[in-house]
Parts: C-alpha cells; sequence; structure tokens
C-alpha cells in the first residue's frame, strides 16, 4: 500500500536539548514549538514484495550511513505497531523538502513528522496524531512536535503514553509573520544532543526551563505576543550558552546570524518595533514580528547580506491524495 503526508517544520520556543534515552529518543525535558509554513516536507511510501530492501531517497539522494539508520528507526516503529501482513515487506520512502536541511530551518522535524504520518497510514495503523508522534520521535524529537502542528508542546516521560506531543491552544497565529534569515552554515545537531549533558550549563538550564515553560503555555493561551517571542529569543540564548560550553565548545553562530541579531534589538529598541529573534541549533535566524511591520522588518534583516523569505504558522502533518505520491 503507497500513502503521501506532508509536514511543516518547528521553530522551537522553549528548545528540545539533549536526550536521557538516545534510542527511544526521550528528550531530558519539555518543549514547545511551532510550525512553520509554507516550508514543508512531503514523503511518500510504499510497502511491497516488489521491493529487495528497505530504500529511502531524500531529496533525489539515496540515504545510508546515519541518516538511513535514523528514517529505518520510524520504520521499525511503525512494523512494530501494525498488524497488517504487508509491512513485513520491504519499503521504499521517497521525500522532498520545499527548503534547505542542515541549516537550523528544522528539516529533521518535518522529515520525519511526514515519513511517520505516511507509514502510518501505509501501516494501516489508524492512530491519532499524538499517537503518530511518538513514532515521529524516533527519528527526531523535534518531529513530534510537527506531527500535532501550530504550537505544540512535547511532554517528556519514559513511555510513548507520556512521551506525546500535544497540542497547545493559541489565537498567535493570527498576526504573526516569520521572517527567515537564512544562514548556510551546515551543521548536525545529534552532535550537540550527544554532548548536552556535559556542559557545566546544563543543570542550570533544566533547573530553569520549568518556569519557562510555564510562562511560554501561559503566554500561548492568552495570545501575549511580546512575552512568547521574548521567552524565545531568551531561550535562543540559553541554548547556544549551552551548546557553547560543551566539550567541542562548538560556536554555530555565524558573523550573519550575529548581525541580524544586532539589528532585531535596534529595531525593537530604537524604532519601538514589536520584533524578537529566534535561533535554533544553527546559523539561521528567525524573526517574529506581526502583519503591520513585516516589510520594515524583512527589508532590514535583508540589509545584514542574508536571503529572506516570510513564514506564517503552519498546521498538522496530513495525508495527502494519490496524484500527490512521489513515485
Ligand atoms: N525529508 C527528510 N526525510 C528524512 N530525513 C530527513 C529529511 N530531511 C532531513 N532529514 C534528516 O535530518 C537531518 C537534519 O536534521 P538535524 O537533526 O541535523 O537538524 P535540524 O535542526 O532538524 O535540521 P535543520 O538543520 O534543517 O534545522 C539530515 O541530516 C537528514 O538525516
Ligand atoms: C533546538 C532544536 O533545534 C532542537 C532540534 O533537535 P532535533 O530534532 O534536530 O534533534 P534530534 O532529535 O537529534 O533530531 C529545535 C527544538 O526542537 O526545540
Amino acid at each position: 500500500m503507497k500513502a503521501t503526508a506532508m509536514a511543516h517544520p518547528i521553530q522551537g520556543l522553549v528548545k528540545y536539548h539533549g536526550m536521557r534515552d538516545e534510542v527511544k529518543r526521550l528528550p531530558y525535558h519539555d518543549s514547545i514549538s511551532l510550525c512553520t509554513a509554507p516550508s514543508h516536507t512531503r514523503t511518500t511510501v510504499e510497502f511491497s514484495m516488489d521491493y529487495d530492501e528497505d530504500t529511502f531517497v531524500v531529496d533525489g539522494e539515496e540515504l545510508d550511513g546515519r541518516a538511513y539508520e535514523r528514517v529505518e528507526a520510524v520504520v521499525e516503529k511503525a512494523r512494530s505497531k501494525s498488524d497488517a501482513a504487508h509491512t513485513v515487506y520491504p519499503v521504499r520512502l521517497e521525500s522532498e523538502n520545499s527548503f534547505p536541511s542542515n541549516v537550523g530551518l528544522g528539516s529533521s522535524s518535518s522529515g520525519f513528522a511526514a515519513a511517520a504520518m505516511a507509514l502510518a497510514e501505509a501501516a494501516e495503523l489508524d492512530a491519532s496524531r499524538q499517537e503518530i508522534s511518538t513514532i515521529a520521535r524516533v527519528g527526531s524529537a523535534s518531529a513530534s512536535r510537527a506531527v500535532t502542528g501550530a504550537f505544540s508542546q512535547l511532554h517528556t516521560g519514559l513511555n510513548d503514553e507520556d512521551c506525546r506531543s500535544r497540542r497547545i491552544p493559541s489565537d498567535l497565529h493570527e498576526d504573526l509573520k516569520i521572517v527567515v534569515g537564512l544562514v548556510p552554515y551546515h551543521k548536525e545537531t545529534e552532535d550537540a544532543h550527544d554532548e548536552a549533558a556535559d556542559s557545566h550549563m546544563f543543570q542550570a538550564r533544566n533547573a530553569h526551563i520549568h518556569g519557562q515553560l510555564a510562562e511560554m503555555r501561559d503566554g500561548l493561551r492568552n495570545n501575549e505576543f511580546d512575552t512568547v517571542f521574548e521567552l524565545a529569543e531568551h531561550d535562543s540564548l540559553s541554548l547556544a550558552a549551552t551548546t557553547m560550553t560543551g566539550p567541542s565548545g562548538w560556536v554555530y553562530w555565524q558573523p550573519a546570524t550575529l548581525s541580524i541579531l544586532n539589528t532585531v534589538r535596534e529595531l525593537r529598541e530604537e524604532e519601538d518595533i514589536p520584533v524578537y529573534f529566534s535561533t535554533d541549533t544553527g546559523a539561521s535566524v528567525y524573526v517574529n514580528t506581526t502583519e503591520e511591520y513585516v516589510d520594515q522588518v524583512e527589508e532590514a534583516v535583508a540589509d545584514c547580506g542574508v536571503s529572506t523569505t516570510v513564514w506564517d504558522v503552519g498546521g498538522p502533518a496530513k495525508l495527502l491524495d494519490e496524484e500527490k505520491h512521489l513515485f
């Protein structure tokens, strides 16, 4: 059976950093994000006796090594939950991202969310999005939140009943505009998760984050733009501080990143514009502002010498009709 799904990537708000279990991908703490659109991944899967082995192709390239293992973990999780006989056959997966990967724009989140959604359908699971979020999680924890979409929280826990993503209701998507400043510096987020707990800042971050999560939830429920994006800006600094003080002293911000951060602060402090920066594990910057100021903000970000796009809030992962199959 063949199935196709799409999912939007995430921008972290209270960001996820570090896993207590790297096989089940159980994070140390909860995390909250929003999905971005129209950026998306589209993925088609098919289990068939005509295939010799599991094969995965992303943006025209056949996966191997670690990238292959991560997709295989998602396939195996879907197989383990399925009673359908045909899931013993090899699977073919093809996927396309509408935006660059490994530059801090969350390609692993939409990638594994679209894979999990399509696999759940092809394996006839009849599962809710919350349940599918646990399948996506074994590829990438951020992918759990991309399954449930919009503003979502991945709850940590030691099992799939607890460690799953749930939506947080908010109307903030109505006025929010996200100017993306693309800084194409390649990285693998797994490297940062691996050494998260080895930074002396990690315990402090872990202790601090519970209050941040409570304030973020409250800000989202009450549609408080400044509260939500000030917290996201602050957490970007906390995440970078923790990563930079790990064993490899990894600095993922680039000169263009800092130029955007300074520009955002100037617009806010000197021109009174509601605008906040946010970075995930990478050099690219999300600049969160409102519809009224988006053109002015985009122009200022572009003046930093980077290419820009304007994104909105995206919904949950969803199945697509057969005319959207990639093969
Ligand atoms: N469409 C896809 N399907 C399956 N796997 C994907 C897809 N797109 C990206 N990936 C995997 O996700 C990895 C990139 O994600 P990584 O965990 O480094 O960071 P991220 O923070 O989610 O991504 P980004 O840097 O794009 O923000 C790639 O190396 C690849 O293995
Ligand atoms: C802070 C982030 O950038 C962390 C993203 O981590 P990944 O989802 O890429 O990690 P893996 O589970 O190793 O795939 C955004 C977030 O999810 O908060």
